[in-house]
């Protein structure tokens, strides 16, 4: 049982209240009174209005389930959907051109182009591990992935073959980036050519292209280097130029102490002092964060630059209960919180920078429209006046990735134009919310198309457009979504150069490894050169994003089509759902049908579970063909799970079974087709019975 403090009217749980007065505000000069004070004066003047744009959603949500039921199958007059739509509130008036105006920025948002790394914050050895993916081993990305086509490495030690093809690849990246960069390492002129700096046998010659840094390191003495003509002895690419510690979809965080556990984290990144030990290969691992990197007169950033993604306006959290007894909504303790954990980095209290320019970076998920963006808004607003803090410090990450906020984007950017610096198109909650949106229009096409379908290319193109619009280049990142296969990364080169070339400065990867092969395309492709010439061309109107991905009529899937697509999705469920209620992991590699490891997380569950629950509704599936599907999928995930002896099985008592039921059988209910209500629900129930 929690137990709880009462501080300024309302009660806190202890581990919380611990965790603030003893850690997160020492040294701040934030006294504890104001601070609660001022929790409780934010949840008073917001709690009522948080209510009311949820029940807006609800209330707009209803509206449509009613119309697509009164107009079933695709939209055949758009022009008189749209009109409804206005009607409803859902679309809304677009504002007058404008500019964003975001001051202070760092570098690695405003004038720089690369990778995104997203990490679970809950996970302290990932967290450092993605602090520090700032830079990374092209020579390890290259021969521990299948980017590099050669074949596989033969156990038993280093793999001289593969090591070769290693080394070839790395010098045509090297040819191709930065012409001419022998020159520099003997001791001659390159115009890519920045700093260099000695130690013991290692030299470190640093070259610039594309505004991103490349390391070649030579040393006759180490193993690699004393075959290669060059001696050198690595590749280090400047890889993850910023990082999301993630509070939202890639954690399982269902009470006072999860919450606790993931804002310690945050603190130890802004203090610099978090550590985690681990076992690694039977040998104990201390990894913490890596220094500045230093050149004879230049000094680096050692780390990426973090944000920290908070949850959305729909969850609570027990953490913090208001005077009535109610839960406080989750993303207002999150504001509060872990900005004032980024108060040590903003006074310079801790062993590092994160912000040179002095600013809190605060990615905010799943905000329905302008309405929902303003109160964020303001919610940052009074976060700051609590702290003391000049206005429009903390700055704001827009998701993209509700249809909502897509359909109203120019809208929503307005309602942040001073604190903005990302738009990034979650597609993964936004395919979710593309399906929970129109659920009563009918079938929808299968999950596998969606990502082609004319919606999608809309949205990715039209979040492009109004950026550029607004005036995000050379300011803010246009950012792109996650990369979901983390062992594909052969296929993840070929496609996801795309990024860059769609206009993006930035774009989501799962895994340092990713980031340091993402990087690579930053240096085949000038984005910032791309946004000047689509910052010509007109933004695309609403029709074709307004498109809804129902199956045309007449669609003709064989029993084996639904079989098939009921077996994948049901098996990415209950994959996650296991770990996630059973384990409290919120983020985890699920084999797909054909054994491909695929990354889940809560929004990946809200496809697949969305998805089900439209073929039960419109009966392309029967109950007992999703049932059959559930039973032969829980008994290949628990076959998958067999080396895990935390692994707990899928049968009949299972409580992460009967989450996946439900997530399924009552997903059409569930508010936005989310998935946190009920995981959130089981999992607390498998807490209390643990
Ligand atoms: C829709 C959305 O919201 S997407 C955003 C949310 N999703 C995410 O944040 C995904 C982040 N990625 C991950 O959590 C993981 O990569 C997973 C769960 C997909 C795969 O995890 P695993 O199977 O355990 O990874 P794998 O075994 O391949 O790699 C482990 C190594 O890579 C590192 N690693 C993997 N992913 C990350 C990451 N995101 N950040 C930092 N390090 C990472 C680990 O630290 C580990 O290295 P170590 O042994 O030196 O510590
Ligand atoms: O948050 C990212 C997404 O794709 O959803
Ligand atoms: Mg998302």
């Amino acid at each position: 049982m929690t137990k709880y403090v009462t501080r300024a009217g309302i009660r806190i749980a202890e581990q919380l209240s611990e965790f603030v007065e003893n850690s997160a505000i020492v040294g701040t000069g934030i006294a504890a009174d104001t601070l609660w004070q001022g929790l409780s004066d934010i949840l008073g003047r917001f709690v009522p209005h948080n209510r009311k744009l949820l029940a807006k959603r609800d209330d707009i949500q209803a509206k449509l389930d009613a119309w697509h039921r009164a107009n079933p199958g695709p939209i055949t007059d758009m022009a008189g959907y749209q009109t409804f739509l206005r009607e409803i509130g859902y679309l809304v008036p677009e504002p007058e051109a404008f500019r964003i105006g975001t001051q202070n920025v760092d570098a690695e948002i405003a004038t720089m182009a690369g990778p995104q790394l997203v990490v679970p914050s809950l996970n302290d050895r990932f967290v450092l591990n993605a602090a520090n993916a700032r830079w990374g081993s092209l020579y390890d990305a290259l021969y521990g992935t299948d980017a590099l086509s050669a074949p596989a490495a033969r156990p038993g030690g280093y793999d001289t073959d593969r090591g070769d093809a290693v080394v070839a690849y790395a010098r045509q990246f090297l040819d191709a980036s930065i012409p001419g960069w022998q020159a520099a390492l003997a001791g001659g002129n390159n115009p890519y050519f920045v700093a260099k700096t000695q130690s013991g046998d290692t030299t470190r010659y640093l070259f610039k292209h594309h505004g991103l840094h490349i390391e070649v390191v030579v040393n006759p003495q180490h193993p690699v280097g004393a075959t290669d003509e060059l001696h050198i002895a690595d590749v280090i690419l400047e890889s993850a130029l910023t990082t999301i510690i993630d509070l939202e979809d890639s954690v399982a965080a269902v009470d006072a102490d999860d919450k606790v556990a993931a804002y310690s984290n945050w603190l130890g990144l802004m203090r610099g002092d978090l550590v985690a030990s681990f076992d690694k290969g039977g040998k104990t691992i201390t990894r913490a964060l890596e220094a500045d990197r230093v050149y004879d007169g230049l000094t680096l950033p050692g780390r990426s630059l973090m944000f920290v993604r908070n949850v959305g306006h729909l969850m609570t959290n027990p953490a913090v209960l208001l005077a009535d007894g109610s839960e406080a909504p989750e993303g207002i303790l999150d504001a509060l919180f872990t900005s004032l954990c980024a108060l040590h980095d903003l006074q310079g209290l801790g062993t590092y920078r994160n912000s040179r320019a002095g600013s809190i970076y605060i990615v905010k998920p799943k905000m329905h429209g302008p309405e929902e963006a303003a109160f964020t808004n303001d919610l940052f607003d009074a976060v700051e006046d609590v702290l003391g803090l000049v206005r429009h410090t903390i700055k704001v990450g827009v998701m993209d990735e509700e249809r909502r906020t897509s359909a109203n984007l120019a809208a929503c950017i307005h309602a942040v134009r001073d604190r903005i610096v990302f738009i990034n198109t979650g597609f993964l909650d936004r395919t979710g919310d593309e399906m929970h949106t129109a659920m009563h229009a009918g079938p929808m096409i299968r999950k596998a198309e969606m990502k082609t379908s004319s919606w999608i290319q809309a949205y990715e193109a039209r979040n492009v457009q109004i950026g550029l619009a607004c005036g995000l280049s050379g300011k803010a990142q246009i950012g792109k979504g996650m990369w979901a296969a983390p062992d594909m990364m052969a296929d993840m080169m070929v496609q996801k150069i795309g990024h860059p070339k769609a206009g993006a400065n930035t774009a989501w990867v799962p895994s340092p490894t990713a980031a340091t092969l993402h990087a690579m395309h930053y240096h085949q492709f000038d984005v910032f050169a791309r946004q000047a010439e689509l910052a010509k061309e007109p933004t695309p109107g609403l029709e074709p994003l307004l498109t809804i991905p129902v199956a045309p009529v007449g669609h003709n899937w064989s029993a084996e089509d639904v079989a098939q697509e009921l077996e994948n999705n049901a098996q990415g469920i209950l994959g996650y759902v296991v770990r996630w209620v059973d384990q409290g992991v919120g983020c985890s590699k699920v084999p797909d049908i054909d054994d491909i490891g695929l990354m889940e997380d809560r929004a990946t569950l809200r496809i697949s579970s969305q998805h089900i629950a439209n073929w039960l509704l419109h009966g392309i599936a029967t109950e007992a063909q999703v049932d059959a599907a559930l039973t032969k999928m829980a008994s290949k995930v628990d076959t998958q799970n067999a080396g895990d002896p935390l692994y707990e099985k899928l049968d009949g008592a299972s409580l992460a079974l009967k989450a996946a039921r439900a997530l399924i059988f009552e997903g059409a209910m569930q508010p936005n087709g989310y998935t946190e209500p009920l995981l959130h629900k089981f999992r607390q129930e498998k807490k209390a019975g643990a």
